[in-house]
C-alpha cells in the first residue's frame, strides 16, 4: 500500500467486562464516531468536533485521538506529519462506552492508513491494549464481535466469543459522567480466593451461556465480584434500574465497562419493555437517560 493523504476511519463502540469478566472481554455495538485525518504539507494540528457533546473533547494537543496517531509515528520512528483531524462524535464520552478506546483505535488505525499501513493489525491491536491499559474495549473496536483477550508469553491471544443471535443488549446511558480512572480507584487491590473462583466459574458459564443463548445459564453467569460491588455506589439508582429490567424481562444487569451505562441481555420479545422500565427507573431517581436495544457490530474498525 501507498502513502495517501488522507483517510476515514469509523470505529463503534464497545461494552467491556459483561459482569464477571473484568478487564478481558468486551463486545462492539453499532454506535460509531467516525475520524477524518488530512495530511497538511505546512505542518500544524487543526481538530474540529461535530456531535452532542463537541466541546467536551480536547482539540489540542491532549486530544486522545491525536496521541495515538503520535504514538504510532513514535513507534515507527518517524516525526509525524502536519494533520487536520475531523471528528464526528456518535459515542458519548466517559460513559461506560468505550469512547477512549475508539480514540486510541482511531489515531492508530488512521496513522497506519496514512503510511500505507506498515504496522499489520496485530502490531496495531497490541500498541492500542498498550495505550489502553487493558484490552477489553480496543480489542473489539478494533477487530469487531464480542472478544476475549488473555495475555500469553509473547503477546495477546484474542478468542473470537460466539454470541447467540437471539441475545440482545439494551443500553441505558444517563445524563452524567463517571471517568474510567475513577471509577478504578474504588476497587482493591486484592481479592480473596473464593472471589477469583466465583469469577472464573461464572465467566466460563457466561461465555457458553452467549454461545447457545441459555437464558438461565447468562441469567446466573451475568454475576460479578470483583468490580461491580465496588462500583455500584458511584451510579445512583443502580439498584432500582437492575430491578426494573429484570422484572420487566432482561436475564440480567451489569455494569457496561466502568460505568455510568448500564447494560442489560434480553430477548427480542423483552427489549422494548426492559428499555422501558429502565429508563423509567432511572426518572425516578431524577436521572434522565437515553436507552436504546443495539445490535453487535462484526466489523470492527474500518477506513
Ligand atoms: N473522540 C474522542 N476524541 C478525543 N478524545 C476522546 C474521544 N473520546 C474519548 N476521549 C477521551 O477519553 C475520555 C473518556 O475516557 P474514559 O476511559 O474515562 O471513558 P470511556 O472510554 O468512555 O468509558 P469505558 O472505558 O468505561 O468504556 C474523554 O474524557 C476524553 O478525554
Ligand atoms: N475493564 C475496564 C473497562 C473500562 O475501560 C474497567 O472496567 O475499568
Amino acid at each position: 500500500m501507498s502513502v495517501v493523504s488522507s483517510v476515514t476511519v469509523t470505529v463503534p463502540a464497545t461494552t467491556a467486562n459483561l459482569g464477571p469478566g473484568f478487564d478481558c472481554i468486551g463486545a462492539a455495538l453499532k454506535l460509531y464516531n467516525h475520524f477524518k485525518f488530512t495530511r497538511v504539507e505546512e505542518g500544524g494540528l487543526s481538530i474540529a468536533v461535530t456531535g452532542e457533546e463537541a466541546q467536551r473533547v480536547q482539540t489540542d494537543e491532549s486530544n486522545l485521538l491525536y496521541q495515538a496517531f503520535l504514538r504510532f509515528y513514535q513507534h515507527i520512528e518517524q516525526t509525524p506529519p502536519g494533520v487536520k483531524i475531523e471528528i464526528q462524535l456518535g459515542v458519548p464520552l466517559a460513559r461506560g462506552l468505550g469512547s477512549s478506546a475508539t480514540a486510541i483505535v482511531g489515531g492508530l488505525v488512521a496513522a497506519n492508513q496514512l503510511e500505507g499501513a506498515p504496522m499489520s493489525q496485530s502490531q496495531v491491536m497490541e500498541l492500542a491494549i498498550a495505550m489502553e491499559g487493558h484490552p477489553d474495549n480496543v480489542v473489539p473496536a478494533l477487530l469487531g464481535g464480542c472478544r476475549l483477550a488473555a495475555s500469553g508469553g509473547a503477546g495477546w491471544e484474542i478468542c473470537d466469543v460466539p454470541w447467540h443471535q437471539d441475545i440482545i443488549p439494551v443500553v441505558a446511558i444517563p445524563d452524567f459522567e463517571l471517568s474510567t480512572s475513577e471509577a478504578r480507584r474504588v476497587l482493591p487491590t486484592q481479592v480473596t480466593r473464593a472471589d477469583a473462583i466465583f469469577n472464573t466459574a461464572h465467566l466460563g458459564l457466561l461465555l457458553r451461556g452467549l454461545e447457545i443463548g441459555k437464558p438461565e445459564w447468562i441469567k446466573t453467569a451475568l454475576q460479578d465480584k470483583l468490580h461491580q460491588p465496588y462500583r455500584k455506589a458511584l451510579i445512583p439508582g443502580y439498584d432500582a434500574v437492575n430491578l426494573a429490567a429484570v422484572t420487566a424481562g432482561a436475564y440480567g444487569m451489569v455494569i457496561s465497562g466502568a460505568g455510568p451505562t448500564l447494560l442489560a441481555l434480553t430477548d427480542e420479545l423483552h427489549s422494548e419493555a426492559v428499555a422501558a422500565a429502565m429508563s423509567t427507573a432511572w426518572e425516578q431517581e431524577g436521572i434522565i437517560a437515553n436507552v436504546r436495544s443495539l445490535s453487535l457490530d462484526i466489523q470492527g474498525a474500518k477506513s
